[in-house]
């Protein structure tokens, strides 16, 4: 089965160029016919003579980036992007929100329904759809909220997974903050999952982890694509009887997002690190698992700095709902283990009761993936995608700030000349403020 992604704007064009450049070359590495044959049937189809292209649709209000990502695939000889499966127009949506969901969404509206729909149709089978853009900018996050809900009312059934990119903290947008607060309060209607990398915690892990000394984009997408493909390379699944999943984006969903009211998933995979570093270091799967829950536990998304002190409640804790300050709980995880020796890797701290809500059982708040097969280099590899408050604490920031800002009506008029309403803004501060407060009271 096939995913067919849709990149959107500056960020979304560039994480999805990343993206489909590490999938590639992890597919086409070693000697590995099914895991090879079914990454690239999922991403990728096949020209006549042999040249795989990537199923994306490329939407852009301005061309340069797009001109480059495409320049790029074609360079890099191992895939490129369809000739016609791409649409850009002369200038970009000002960082306005308003202006990508309430114009250039509408106006274009027909060519990108049809980009999608020829991609869809060359799938033999549509797995689902993934939208991957920034949230702060105003042609990802407008035009791709108003694209993801064109997309929903014409595949209803599909599953579709927003990636997106959280901006930095001090950003650079001045309004970054409202058109954050426009699209998840959007999206959360439509999507079917949203998986969400921040800048500030990806840049962190360029610098301390992988001691890169001016981080571009290009790196910090490198890591996103990295953690991203680690997620949807082919992997086995409890129920797939030693045959690749076939259906990678309904299996996420079903395994992460149960509840209408929790979509907000969060990633963070071990081990990372220079590549001139892989050769002199060895990785023991006790050793790695360890890390990572308590990475989990105390929502630390590398494994430098992580507080070993916070641990999960005990039983009478748990009944007055007390959770200790800074106990991340978890409503669903999913685990993904690549390489080497991975069907003797020990998974069982991450099935503790204790670690999930207490609606749920933790057979189905935990599910595992496993793949023989290592990682883009990597001999081991594993991420959790997890359904957590690690997200809270973020989004709960994003909405005060854009809310402060409201209060004194800032910048809103520019919002409001494109057929945005205050009384819209307020819908979705209060669809948000039930989220927080929703992911708050997990226990
Ligand atoms: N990780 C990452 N973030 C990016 C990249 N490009 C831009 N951003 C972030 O995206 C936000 C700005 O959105 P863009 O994607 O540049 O804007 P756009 O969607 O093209 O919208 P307009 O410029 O208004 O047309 C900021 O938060 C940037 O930090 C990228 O390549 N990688």
């Amino acid at each position: 089965m096939s995913i067919v992604t849709v990149q959107l704007g500056q960020c979304g064009n560039q994480v999805g160029h990343e993206l489909f450049d590490i999938i590639c070359s992890d597919a086409l590495e070693g000697q590995r016919k099914v895991y090879s044959t079914a990454s690239c049937e999922r991403f990728f189809h096949q020209t006549t003579h042999g040249e795989l292209v990537a199923r994306a649709v490329l939407i852009d209000m301005e061309p340069k980036v797009i001109n480059q990502s495409i320049s790029r695939a074609a360079k890099s000889g191992r895939w490129r992007y369809g000739e016609s499966s791409h649409f850009s127009q002369k200038q970009g949506s000002g960082n306005n929100w308003a202006n990508g969901y309430c114009v250039h969404g509408p106006r274009h509206r027909a060519v990108v329904e049809e980009l999608v729909r020829r991609e869809v149709e060359r799938c033999d089978r549509l797995a689902g759809l993934m939208a991957m853009m920034s949230v702060a900018g105003g042609t990802g996050s407008g035009v791709g909220t108003y694209a993801t809900q064109c997309l929903r009312d014409i595949y209803p059934k599909s599953f579709i997974l927003n990636h997106l990119t959280w901006p930095y903290g001090t950003g650079e947008v001045i309004v970054q903050n409202y058109n954050s607060v426009l699209t998840l309060a959007h999206l959360y209607q439509l999507s079917d999952a949203i998986l969400v990398h921040e800048n500030d915690t990806v840049h962190r892990i360029c610098s301390q982890l992988l001691n890169i000394k001016h981080i571009s984009f290009g790196d910090v997408n490198g890591v996103i694509a990295h953690q991203l493909g680690s997620i949807l390379q082919p992997a086995l699944t409890a129920d797939s009887h030693g045959v690749y999943s076939r259906n990678p984006l309904g299996e996420l969903v079903s395994a992460l997002t149960c509840h209408p009211e929790y979509k907000l998933l969060s990633v963070c995979t071990i081990p990372q690190m220079p590549s001139s570093s892989m050769a002199y270091s060895t990785f023991s799967w006790p050793s790695l698992l360890k890390h990572l829950r308590q990475m989990l536990i105390s929502n630390t998304k590398m494994e430098e700095g992580i507080d070993w002190q916070v641990r999960p409640p005990a039983g009478s804790e748990r009944t007055r709902s007390f959770t200790g300050p800074s106990f991340n709980t978890s409503l669903a995880n999913l685990l993904i283990l690549r390489g080497k020796e991975v069907y003797s890797a020990e998974t069982g701290g991450f099935e503790d009761p204790a670690l999930y809500t207490s609606w749920l059982s933790s057979e189905e708040a935990f599910n595992l993936w496993k793949s023989p097969v290592p990682f883009n280099k990597y001999e081991k590899c594993a991420t959790l995608v997890s359904n957590s408050q690690a997200l809270l604490r973020p989004l709960d920031n994003m909405v005060g700030k854009a809310w402060n800002m409201f209060a004194s009506r800032a910048y809103i008029h520019q919002y409001v000349k494109f057929g945005i309403s205050e009384e819209d803004f307020l819908d979705s501060f209060t669809s948000l403020e039930q989220v927080i407060s929703s992911y708050g009271q997990l226990s």
